[in-house]
């Protein structure tokens, strides 16, 4: 498993060893050590969560305010997504900006978006299947979403047409009218 910080280091882009044969492949999807090593974090993951989203289909720009904030490792098993994560941490040099990657059943890349950030793809597939671990559970009431397209923010999010958003995600606020960390 390799780790590569991006342009925001707490975020960390995992790229498993595949091994592969005549029977299909095998790779190691989560290692502690291997994480620790990367991230210098110890994380205690509590939930799994699994979602299936088709062409187009955006969901996000989700958090959960502390004491819930969320832990998220994020990998694709089928389909293609681009996923993002913006740095809302009002005490961060990074506040605000965003980084992203492409995740797919193919490239079986992992990215770990630590609490204090908003997390979302789009998916860019016919159909995407997302797991993800999370290291708090979910806690609807302090759920927040920051729109998708706030252009304070900017994300480029590598997709041309329209998204398809939730009814809840089309209410989302601006960043500057968020609920930050601070
Ligand atoms: C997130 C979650 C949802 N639910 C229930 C609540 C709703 O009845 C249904 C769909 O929830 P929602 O529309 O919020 O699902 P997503 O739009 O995929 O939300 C997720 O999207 C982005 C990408 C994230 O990073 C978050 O993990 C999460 O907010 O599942 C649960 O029972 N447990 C959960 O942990």
């Amino acid at each position: 498993m390799q780790a590569q910080k991006m342009d925001i280091p707490d975020v960390v882009l995992f790229t498993p060893r595949v091994f592969g044969d005549e029977r299909g492949f095998f790779f190691e999807s989560y290692n502690q050590q291997v994480f620790q090593e990367a991230t210098g974090i110890k994380p205690e993951f509590v939930q799994d969560n699994h979602s299936r989203s088709q062409k187009g289909v955006l969901r996000g720009l989700h958090y959960q305010l502390p004491p819930h904030a969320q832990g998220k490792l994020v990998r694709i098993v089928a389909g293609e997504v681009f996923d993002v994560a913006v740095d809302i941490r009002r005490g961060s040099p990074f506040f605000g900006k965003w980084v992203g990657a492409v995740l797919s059943g193919e490239n079986k890349h992992q990215l770990w978006i630590p609490p204090g950030f908003a997390h979302g793809f789009v998916t860019r597939s016919a159909t995407a299947e997302c797991l993800y671990k999370t290291t708090a559970f979910y806690a609807p009431e302090s759920e927040r979403c920051i729109i998708w397209n706030d252009p304070d923010i900017g994300v480029d999010w590598h997709y041309e047409d329209p998204p398809l958003l939730s009814g809840k995600d089309l209410q989302g606020c601006a960043l500057a009218d968020a609920e930050v960390f601070e």
